[in-house]
């Protein structure tokens, strides 16, 4: 052994590896999962703190790999120095290391030193290290080659001189080199060339003449495919409407895509960024109905009393259709829970004909949530502005910003802050998601915020909207507005009708004034839907019922009936003698039975 050459360490540590054989020059990603490679990775390499420590001697475990044997198993007499320059660790499915590792040079086992917890053993050096860290072209391609082939592969390692491991791997190359030929002979011309003519890599146009498939084309065909999926994605952005400026960024990621090999994972970032773009609605959008009476009308049946409410909101919608492009305000309902704000924004949105998209702001901290991550972020998004945008597919809807007085204030930035330039008609026109990073015009956006209070908004973002208050209701407009409204919508989500269920008045005074509390309306809601899953089990069992009834045997057939069954049958029409009465109307014992005793029944007797 030449002593200007790097020695490896005369004992080694052997890790016995059951897949790929580590040759000098080349890199394994090793999966350990025996205890006794475990066992070598804790002492060696996450507790080893200095370099010589990660070298480690890389065997191929030549026995079964799935029986782990008490015994260590006869080793392979020749292995390969290695540095493990990569440690990760996981426990899913069980828990195991992959380890990524160079080889560094070639060594002959002397003898073994120990065998538990992992083998140590004494080792002869048999490569000089630096005439592979130099990078010999030609042992980088042999390595390659032999990857393939795991048998070759160990007549490879076994191959200590330069000679010999030629003698070895040239059969191989010409193996290779053969396969490359026929391959190149018989890829066939497939049917949908005519597009590949105009593919980014040309050279593909020559792998393709007529003929026979061959399963060795397999991964090229893949790859086309993918080619192929390129186009299509381009040809989609070419016709996406997209503006000049994010066109051409388009352009320049399908450009970058088209170099970029499939298996790099920010192959799939850009691809899922430009299917985004494609998505995203740039000019597509619904055309308003600005029609004020058919707008007071929807208004009215969908909501009742609001009277400033619905003055405002017509007032603006007036606006609109003298003067299609109006900028701003953004109006903003102010009120207690559950008194309708939220659905009045969807109300609008039906009215104008528009889509409606709701963006919940209660507990956001993060500016994120609002612009989005940039690209470069691991598991970056669109913000949510974007993303309702990509969902609604038009790029005028309603965005209806609830609970725009919750947001808080985190670490990761403002959310109030990016809220100013989506709400500022003048800055709008232009806004940027950090994902997206080209601007989107959002000023054909309809926004409305609700909040409970005004208090917590910031008032910058507070000046740029017009406040709305919606009172609490009194006692008499619950009432109507259960009897309009919560009833008939409860009885349809439950799949009930008025011959099933009846809710009389005093009922309703009932609910409201001895079963809730509240400035809204949304707890009287829920009563009322406590009500019909009451009242629905019961229908469902009368129907139940009466279809088994249908199957009784008509009188005069009695005879033909078993005994047994005839005692059945005379039980259940005793039991048909009593259906629910229908409709079940709710009365006050109804009630207390339906939703227990009533909570605030002590204070309603001393009001009455
Ligand atoms: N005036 C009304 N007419 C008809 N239904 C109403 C009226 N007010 C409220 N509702 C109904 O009450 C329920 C709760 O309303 P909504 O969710 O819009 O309340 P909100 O004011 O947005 O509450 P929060 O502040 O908690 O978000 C909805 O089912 C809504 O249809």
């Amino acid at each position: 052994m030449d002593s200007s050459a790097i020695q490896i360490p005369s004992r080694l540590p052997l890790l016995l590896v059951n897949e790929g054989v580590l040759l000098p020059g080349s890199s394994v990603r090793a999966v350990v999962e025996t205890s006794r490679n475990l066992q070598l990775v804790r002492s060696r390499l996450l507790r080893g703190t200095s370099l010589r420590s990660t070298i480690i001697g890389v065997v191929p475990n030549t026995r079964d790999p799935d029986t782990e044997a008490q015994e260590l198993p006869r080793l392979h007499r020749i292995g390969t120095a290695g540095i493990a320059v990569q440690v990760v660790g996981s426990n899913w499915p069980k828990p195991h290391y992959t380890l990524l590792i160079t080889g560094l040079c070639r060594f002959h086992i002397l003898e073994v030193l120990k065998e538990k917890p992992y083998p140590v053993a004494e080792v002869e050096q048999l490569d000089r290290l630096e005439q592979y860290t130099n990078g010999s072209d030609a042992a980088g391609e042999l390595n390659v080659l032999s990857e393939q082939f795991y048998e070759y592969a160990i007549q490879v390692l076994d191959a200590v001189g330069l000679e010999e491991r030629f003698k070895k791997t040239i059969p191989l190359l010409v193996r290779q080199i053969e396969g490359l030929k026929l391959l190149k002979k018989t890829r066939k011309l497939k049917l949908d060339d005519e597009k590949r003519v105009v593919t980014i890599r040309p050279i593909r146009r020559n792998n393709s003449i007529s003929g026979k498939r061959f399963p060795l084309d397999t991964a090229e065909e893949e790859e086309d495919d993918d080619v192929d999926d390129i186009i299509m994605l381009e040809k989609k952005i070419r016709n996406a409407n997209i503006p000049e400026q994010a066109l051409k960024v388009c352009m320049k990621e399908i450009k970058r895509l088209k170099n970029m090999p499939q298996s790099m994972p920010e192959f799939v970032l850009t691809r899922n960024y430009l299917e985004l773009m494609v998505e995203l609605p740039w000019k597509k959008s619904t055309s308003d109905r600005l029609d004020l009476h058919a707008a007071r009308v929807l208004l009215d049946n969908d909501h009742y009393a609001m009277q400033e409410l619905k003055k405002r909101v017509l007032e603006y919608l007036a606006v609109r259709q003298l003067k299609n492009n109006l900028k701003g305000p953004i109006l903003c309902f102010v009120g207690p829970p559950g008194v309708g704000k939220t659905s009045v924004g969807r109300s609008i949105a039906k009215t104008l004909g528009r889509e409606f998209h709701r963006i919940s702001l209660g507990g956001v901290s993060d500016q994120s949530y609002i612009r989005g991550h940039r690209r470069t972020y691991v598991g970056s998004m669109p913000g949510r502005i974007i993303n309702g945008l990509k969902s609604v597919g038009v790029n005028n809807p309603v965005f209806l910003l609830d609970e725009i007085d919750k947001m808080g204030r985190g670490l990761q930035g403002d959310p109030a802050a990016a809220l100013l330039e989506v709400l500022d008609p003048e800055q709008n026109h232009s806004f940027t998601d950090h994902y997206l990073n080209v601007s989107f015009d959002l000023s054909q956006v309809l926004f409305i915020a609700t909040a409970n209070t005004t208090a917590t908004i910031p008032p910058a973002l507070l000046d740029r909207m017009e406040l709305i208050q919606v009172a609490g209701y009194m006692q008499e407009d619950k009432v109507e507005i259960a009897l309009r409204h919560l009833i008939p919508k409860q009885l349809d989500l439950h799949g009930l009708t008025p011959h099933h269920l009846q809710i009389p008045q005093e009922t309703t005074e009932d609910i409201i004034s001895r079963y809730t509390r509240e400035a809204g309306v949304r707890s009287l809601e829920r009563k009322i839907a406590a009500i019909c899953r009451a009242v629905a089990v019961k229908v469902a069992e009368s129907q139940h019922r009466s279809a088994k009834s249908s199957h009784l045997p008509v009188p005069g057939e009695e005879g033909e009936v078993p005994e047994e069954t005839k005692d059945e049958s005379i039980t259940d029409t005793t039991d048909l003698a009593l259906p629910p009465e229908m409709p079940i109307v709710i009365d006050c014992h109804a009630l207390k039975d339906i939703l227990g005793r009533p909570i605030y029944e002590v204070e309603a007797r001393l009001i009455s």
